[in-house]
């Protein structure tokens, strides 16, 4: 870690940040940048100054980790001074003039230091952007003012709001970068333009000072208003898309360093938000699943994946290949007729974009993952008639050129035996959840595939001990668990086994990484990690129900807390066959805590399939909101009648409060068995696996980090006063009592004899 600074003989003083993998920003670099800065500046040798990045990569901001600091401590003099006495001051306002030479990303801080600077020379296919607002906080180095003032303010709103980037390329056309050079001119470049900017060739600009992009008052408040309406409906509980708002605003009121200021104040106060806190959280857990004690750390090198066969061409098994595909990864589909195989590869090629897919795009605008995840990893073919997205909607969306979905397509063969699979690397079985089926597949994969294949299947339930019960290939045995729509979810659930190798895992992990998901490895049970830990979700829901609360009401405030629905609405969408399935494995399973609701089975008697066919819970008609059906509440209540849980027969009264944590709490408790029993490396794999599996909302963390915002006592003490009055669905588990009467943390790391029984 370190900042060094070399003077050439043409008097620019080029100044490097180093410190790998991405040049953070850490305090001692930010030290290294303001002593480094002096020197030039009272050097008579150093004319201008350049400032770049070591290893091809400009910098990807401050540095996370102070955050982490910062959240633990609540203590925020660990956040060096940077917006005002380096980047205005020291840089921008400094009697030299810097230009900034850009290469492979410069992210939040790092493009922040950049438009501190007079000019921007980078190389091609540079990515530029403000990230800040999906780590909770906005940005702190004067980001919010210089921005606007560069690209223009509709510009600048979408690129914080939605987190995204953008390429070198438009970074030119839009005047955020003066020159695109090849990266071997880029320095030189770089040290010319600073010069001429000394010898008064080129204008000095200071980007603080520009309003010739801001536009008119008006225009620019009409602007902010239309982001402010939007926001609050795509980030309804997150502060820093307003506050952002404001601060851009403060800046145009009352000129850029008003609005400097006023953003300082802005962010010291978001970094210790709980929406801040719980983001952090996230990004460093994402990055921690990549780390799998025994795995990646045995020296262990991944196997190239050439050729995947995907067995069965239903919904699953057509997402899955299309996933492969789209990064370059030949498949072969099998199905077992040509009917079949043709509605497969239909779905991949696809003709029919629809409502799902635009769907997605809107709500991803929070420029945060709350994908409404829908899984339907049950069934594989029968259901979501609706939500085919695939290569051609992708086109359509202009998500993909037309080059590239046909190159994709080229890439998959559809087969009906299994003569193609001589020379795959992979197998991914996707067919229905019938163990006998499984078994017969893995036994004839066992023939048919060469030594060093991959079995693996995208069992959502079944035990893989019985699929591979009749092979003998139990170390190359493997749950490659998707979640639907496969080609979208970024949650890639890796089942391993007593017996699956650690070659076999890393080399599902590289894969899983090449088609762009987040892979979790975890352990084998019911369920496994996320099905497992959200059973309680739905179970939750209907008990409630079924105490006599009012299934809308349940759904709003499930909703209001920041799951993209309800659970009754999730149900409807994903069909109640999947509920019943679900159910039954379960109550076989974990029989002590499986409330038996007889409602699905009333509301299929009675017509209703949910979205399917329309009618569920609430009425589905093209083109409007779901609507709730008042003509399902006779069902509930017949529902109740039978269940018999009101005590006296009479409705319990709850609050919004109780209903979201008689919900949510037995979900954390089951999330405490998953880790009593080892089912995950870390506590921190849960909260990803129900961020990216279940869209947990990623501002609150995850499902056990959550937990331990509550504490792990008071879900302790309610949950054991719902087990008395209400039984054992509510009964605390043991992990969970254990940490609550030690006063431990949940995500703390687990005793060593709760480590010898992990199942990893
Ligand atoms: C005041 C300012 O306005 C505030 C800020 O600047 S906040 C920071 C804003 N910047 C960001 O949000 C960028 C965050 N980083 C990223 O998006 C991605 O890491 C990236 C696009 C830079 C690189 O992605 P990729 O090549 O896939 O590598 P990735 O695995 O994510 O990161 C590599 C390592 O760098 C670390 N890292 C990345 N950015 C970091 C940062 N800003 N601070 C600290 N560590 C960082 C990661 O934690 C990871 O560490 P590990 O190897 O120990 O797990």
């Amino acid at each position: 870690m370190k900042v060094t600074m070399e003077v050439g003989n043409d008097g620019v003083a080029v100044i490097k940040i180093s410190n790998p993998p991405v040049n953070a920003l850490a305090p001692i670099i930010i030290r290294g940048l303001k002593e480094k800065y002096m020197e030039a500046m009272n050097r008579d040798d150093v004319k201008a100054i350049v400032v770049t990045g070591e290893g091809g990569r400009f910098s990807g901001g401050f540095d996370i980790n102070v955050f982490g600091t910062v959240h633990k401590s609540g203590d925020l003099s660990a956040l060096p001074s940077v917006s005002v006495d380096l980047v205005v001051n020291t840089i921008e306002d400094g009697k030299k003039p810097s230009v900034a030479a850009i290469e492979g990303l410069a992210l939040g801080g790092g493009l922040e230091l950049a438009m501190g600077c007079h000019a921007r020379i980078s190389a091609p296919r540079t990515q530029l952007g403000l990230p800040e607002l999906s780590l909770g906080i906005i940005p702190g180095f004067g980001g919010t003012q210089r921005l606007p003032r560069l690209v223009g303010i509709s510009k600048a709103v979408e690129m914080m709001l939605m987190s995204k980037p953008i390429m070198s390329e438009e970074g030119k056309k839009l005047g955020l970068i003066d020159a695109v050079v090849s990266s071997e001119e880029l320095l030189k470049v770089a040290r010319s333009w600073a010069l001429d900017i000394a010898e008064r060739r080129k204008p000095w600009i200071s980007s603080l000072q520009r309003t010739d992009k801001l536009g008119s008052l008006s225009e620019a408040r009409e602007i902010l208003k239309v982001a402010r309406q939007q926001s609050r409906k795509t980030a309804p509980n997150m502060p820093q898309h307003q506050v952002c708002l404001d601060v851009i605003e403060e800046g145009v009121v009352f000129g850029g360093y008003s609005g400097v200021l006023k953003e300082e104040k802005m962010f010291n106060e978001l970094v210790l938000s709980s929406t801040s806190k719980g983001l952090v959280h996230v990004f460093f857990a994402q990055r921690l699943t990549s780390k799998v004690p025994n795995v990646t750390d045995v020296g262990l090198k991944p196997r190239h994946i050439k050729k995947v066969a995907v067995i069965g061409g239903g919904l699953m098994g057509s997402g899955i290949a299309t996933a492969l595909i789209l990064s370059n990864i030949s498949v072969v589909l099998k199905e077992i007729n040509t009917d079949y195989l043709q509605k497969g590869m239909k779905t991949i090629e696809g003709s029919f974009s629809l409502l799902f897919g635009n769907w997605i795009c809107s709500i991803s605008i929070a420029g945060l993952a709350l994908w409404p995840c829908y899984r339907n990893d049950l069934e594989t073919s029968k259901s979501w008639p609706h939500c085919h997205t695939n290569l051609r909607s992708l086109v359509t969306r202009g998500k993909m050129t037309e080059d590239k979905a046909n190159k994709a397509f080229s890439i998959v063969k559809g087969v009906l035996d299994y003569a193609e699979f001589k020379d795959v690397d992979m197998v991914i079985e996707a067919v229905i959840e019938n163990i006998a089926l499984k078994q017969s597949i893995f036994s004839e994969l066992e023939k048919v595939c060469p030594a060093h294949c991959i079995l693996a299947t995208n069992t959502s339930t079944i035990d893989l001990n019985i699929i591979g019960d009749k092979t003998t290939s139990q170390d190359r045995i493997i749950g490659a668990h998707f979640f639907s729509p496969a080609h979208v979810m970024p949650l890639l659930e890796i089942v391993r086994t007593a017996k699956t190798s650690p070659q076999v895992i890393l080399d599902l992990m590289t894969v899983g990484k090449a088609i762009k998901k987040v892979p979790v490895v975890v352990g084998n049970c019911t369920g496994f990690a996320v099905n497992r830990t959200f059973f309680p979700y739905s179970q939750g829901a209907q008990f409630l129900a079924h105490l006599g609360v009012d299934v809308f009401r349940i759904d709003r405030v499930i909703s209001n807390f920041g799951m993209p629905m309800g659970p009754f609405q999730l149900q409807d969408l994903a069909g109640y066959g999947v509920a019943m399935a679900v159910g039954k494995e379960f109550a076989s399973s974990f029989a002590d805590r499986t409330f038996r609701s007889p409602l699905v089975e009333l509301l299929v008697k009675s017509g209703r399939n949910g979205k399917n066919n329309g009618k569920g819970y609430y009425i589905y008609e093209k083109g409007n909101k779901p609507k709730p059906d008042p003509s399902v509440l006779p069902i509930i209540e017949e529902s109740r009648r039978i269940a018999k849980l009101m005590p006296g027969g009479k409705p319990v009264s709850v609050t919004d409060q109780e209903i979201l944590e008689m919900v949510l709490f037995p979900v954390v408790n089951e999330a405490c068995r998953v880790m009593d029993e080892g089912v995950v490396v870390r506590a921190s794999d849960v909260d990803i696996a129900s961020v990216l599996g279940m869209s947990f909302p990623n501002y609150r963390g995850g499902i056990v980090f959550w937990g331990d915002s509550v504490g792990s006592g008071y879900i302790y003490s309610s949950l054991k006063k719902w087990s008395e009055a209400y039984g054992s669905f509510f009964k605390p588990s043991r992990f969970l009592e254990e940490r609550a009467t030690k006063g431990l943390l949940l995500s703390d790391p687990v005793s060593k004899s709760q480590a010898s029984k992990s199942r990893l």
